[in-house]
């Protein structure tokens, strides 16, 4: 496996301090993640569906049920959000175009090593797999992209820059509304995270990320790699859009209590894409801030099986990332104070093969 120069050192066998969190490091995260790599085995569970504009209940006990639905499974799904379908598709529509582009094109706008932002191709090692995601994917981080000339032009892809800042902030939009439920939930003011997750910010690096998982031949089809492997998201809520009939998504909710008791294989669940239905996740930056009440769930993208749709999968994730300055401070001290910033980039280190 290759790593970044800055990533931490794999675990060796007599390594007793693995399990050990440091002070402000990502080595829980990083422990529990490298153990998931297995295939496991399907379980049905119920994925809780929340319609935000049901008007027949309070604030207050809109905010319970997402509470509830999020502690419980880390994974919830919303409907009534106020996102225009018409946005939705035209942002694939986009992404789906700006794929297309020759490599050449592409390759001008490559994501450097810690920045989070522009274009990647089967770049992404998993620590839970070790081997590389089969996709390639674009990440839009609105404070980047103009400083690292990451936009292609409008003669190589018309309307993109507008249809992406346009989509970006139509997310982060509904992200800050769903976060300010749980910061009521935690006794923080409505806006705490709001204030920590500013657009027009130079520390802002919450990322839209265009997602294209390669078709694939039956033939080529091997039990050991995945379009995306077992992970939990670095960042405090994800938005995730996904199109009807391209499968993949599972997850698994308490997989480190059931990898501790030891007693088989871990569960996972499918989450369907659903028409005029957002996925929304817990990531590991809100597990700290909330004293690990809210649980950031491992996941994975699985190979198609060969009966089902071959052909690409495109799916659009809003990663909600505290700001660079924002220190993710738990109110009970259970976990040291780290900036955003040093969080983002051990865990970014961890995950990018290095160039
Ligand atoms: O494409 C998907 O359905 C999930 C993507 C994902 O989990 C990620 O990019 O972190
Ligand atoms: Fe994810």
């Amino acid at each position: 496996m290759t790593a970044a120069p800055d990533s931490p050192t794999p675990d060796s066998p007599d390594d007793t301090t693995a399990d050990r969190p440091r002070s402000g490091s990502v080595e829980t995260e990083l422990a529990k993640e490298r153990t998931f790599g297995g295939a496991g085995i399907d379980v049905d569970r119920e994925i809780r569906v929340i319609d935000l504009a049901d008007t027949s209940r309070t604030q207050s006990e809109l905010d319970d049920e997402i509470w509830n639905a999020a502690a419980d499974i880390g994974f919830f799904q919303i409907t009534g959000h106020g996102i225009d379908e018409r946005a939705i598709d035209a942002a694939f529509d986009m992404a789906e175009r700006f794929f297309a582009l020759p490599d050449g094109v592409k390759a001008k706008r490559r994501m450097a090593p810690g920045t989070n932002s522009g274009w990647e191709f089967r770049s992404q090692r998993r620590p839970s797999t070790g081997t590389l995601d089969q996709k390639e994917s674009y990440q839009v981080t609105v404070s980047r992209m103009d400083l690292l000339d990451l936009w292609p032009t409008g003669d190589e892809l018309a309307d993109f820059e507008r249809t992406m800042r346009s989509f970006e902030s139509t997310n982060h939009a509904l992200a800050m509304r769903v976060l300010s439920s749980f910061a009521r939930k935690l006794g923080f003011d409505d806006e705490f995270f709001t204030e920590r997750h500013d657009p027009t910010s130079p520390e802002y690096q919450s990322t839209l990320r265009l997602l294209h998982y390669l078709p694939v031949e039956v033939d080529d089809l091997r039990r050991d790699e995945w379009r995306a492997g077992a992970h939990t998201d670095f960042d405090c809520l994800t938005l995730l859009h996904q199109r009807p009939g391209q499968r993949g998504l599972q997850v698994c909710p308490g997989a480190d209590a059931a990898a501790r008791a030891g007693d088989g294989e871990l569960g996972w669940t499918s989450i369907e894409p659903t028409p005029g239905t957002i996925t929304c996740n817990i990531g590991d930056m809100l597990m700290r801030w909330s004293d690990d009440k809210l649980p950031s769930t491992l996941h994975r993208v699985r190979m198609p099986r060969p009966d089902e749709h071959l052909g690409p999968r495109y799916s659009i994730a809003y990663f909600a990332q505290a700001d660079r300055d924002a220190v993710i401070e738990p109110p009970s001290g259970r976990h040291a104070p780290i900036t955003a910033s040093d969080y983002l980039q051990q865990r970014i280190a961890a995950n990018f093969a290095a160039g």
